[in-house]
């Protein structure tokens, strides 16, 4: 194909080159890389498609929303996906629509934006991630603000699921104390956690995972009875209902979480709370709700819990705490262990989340003096950042 114009996206020791249009103005692209299979996005009859080996996307003007391919509706600088059923992380049978708001440009240009989404796609990045990471690299090209990888968050598009929770423009989570948001023992029993608080743990969460728990409720009062006892703060996983009635702390709640709690009154009662995020969109996400701290997962293969993402690594991990930073305080979580705690500590993120790494110790309350040790000791900051 002859072409008429050359794009390249090129980031430290990756390149891409796509050659655009070719000299009959069609669109008909390919986005090279030494490493990876050709993305291809084509012209077709039903519009512009992107096609990435195993997903087809495809820019409509009007969308009707189709099973098995990404749909992509770009309105001056919004943009909405229409996420395959089987691909939907709410689950198999439901048809949902990502929505993101460039509102740093006046209008995004699809053929662009198919470049730039192809390019993230090749990265490894999920569907969504490359879509914001895209949104976000545009706009930092159109304020010519550099050809770094996108950073700062003034250029990342707003981005939510269609029937999110709107939080009122004031409302703002309760922060909580950074000086004792370091080591954060995640556990499962009153047990565990008056362990890790005698040890000196100042942040720990409690997190039962059986709904059904008959003793459910006395558990939740002794946690947090034990948190004001040491001083600690004491976060709930899920049960948020209860931990309103029973005055905790705050709450810790993932992406599911959010979409079925009354964030609203979690926010009126003045609970703290957590996020789960396990990448760019979901990160830009929990924005929208001003939270007290966001997690960022899993960074490691974890044994805890079975994750639908792969793990991040501590290159991106370093990439979401430079994106957050200054905002929201950051915790990672998954797979972390006192081996491991050193490069984590590197990227700069202000706590660390661990269940096994103490639970599964030969002797957790030794494991818990150390790794509380190691969170004090003073590292080169932003050094051994490779994997
Ligand atoms: C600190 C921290 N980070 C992440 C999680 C995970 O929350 P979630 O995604 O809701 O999953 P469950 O823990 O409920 O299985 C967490 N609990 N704490
Ligand atoms: C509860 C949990 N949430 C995660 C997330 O990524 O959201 S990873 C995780 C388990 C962390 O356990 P361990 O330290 O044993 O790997
Ligand atoms: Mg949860």
């Amino acid at each position: 194909m002859n072409t008429t114009e050359m794009k390249t996206i090129g980031f430290a020791d990756v390149e891409f080159k796509s050659s655009v249009l070719d000299n009959t103005r069609h669109l008909g692209c390919r986005v090279f890389h030494a490493t990876t299979e050709d993305t291809i996005i084509q012209m077709c009859q039903a519009g512009l498609t992107l096609n990435t080996g195993d997903n087809v996307w495809q820019f409509v003007r009007e969308s009707q929303p189709s099973e098995s391919i990404y749909q992509v509706c770009c309105q001056d600088n919004r943009v909405a996906v229409h996420i395959p059923k089987g691909e939907c992380p709410k689950g198999e049978n439901v048809q949902s629509v990502a929505l993101f708001h460039a509102d740093k440009l006046t209008k995004v240009n699809q053929n662009d934006l198919a470049v730039a989404l192809a390019c993230f796609i090749e990265l490894g990045f999920d569907p969504l991630d490359a879509m914001t990471l895209g949104l976000a690299w545009m706009t930092q090209q159109a304020r010519a603000a550099g050809a770094g990888w996108p950073e700062d968050r003034t250029w990342f598009p707003t981005t939510h699921f269609s029937g999110d929770h709107v939080m009122g423009e004031e409302a703002e989570f309760s922060p909580i104390r950074k000086d004792l948001f370091t080591l954060y023992p995640v556990v499962d029993t009153v047990e565990w956690l008056a362990l890790v608080l005698e040890q000196g743990v100042t942040t720990a969460q409690l997190r039962i995972k059986d709904p059904n728990d008959p003793e459910l409720k006395s558990k939740i009062q002794q946690a947090i009875a034990l948190g004001q006892q040491y001083g600690a703060q004491v976060f709930i996983n899920d049960y948020w209902e209860l931990a309103i009635e029973m005055g905790a702390f705050g709450v810790h709640l993932g992406q599911e979480d959010i979409e079925v709690a009354d964030l609203t009154a979690i926010q009126a009662a003045g609970l703290r709370l957590g996020i789960s995020t396990h990448g760019y969109f979901e990160i830009m996400r929990a924005f929208n709700l001003k939270p007290s701290y966001i997690a960022l997962g899993h960074i490691f293969p974890t044994v805890t819990k079975d994750m639908p993402s792969q793990p991040q690594g501590v290159i991106r991990l370093g990439q979401y705490v430079a994106l957050i930073k200054g905002a929201y305080p950051t915790v990672a979580i998954g797979g972390i262990s006192g081996e491991r705690l050193p490069k984590v500590k590197a990227t700069g993120v202000d706590a660390i989340a661990l269940v096994t790494a103490i639970t599964r110790a030969s002797s957790p309350k030794a494991a818990t003096q150390s790794l509380l040790q190691a969170m004090t000791e003073k590292g080169a900051p932003h050094a051994a950042l490779c994997e």
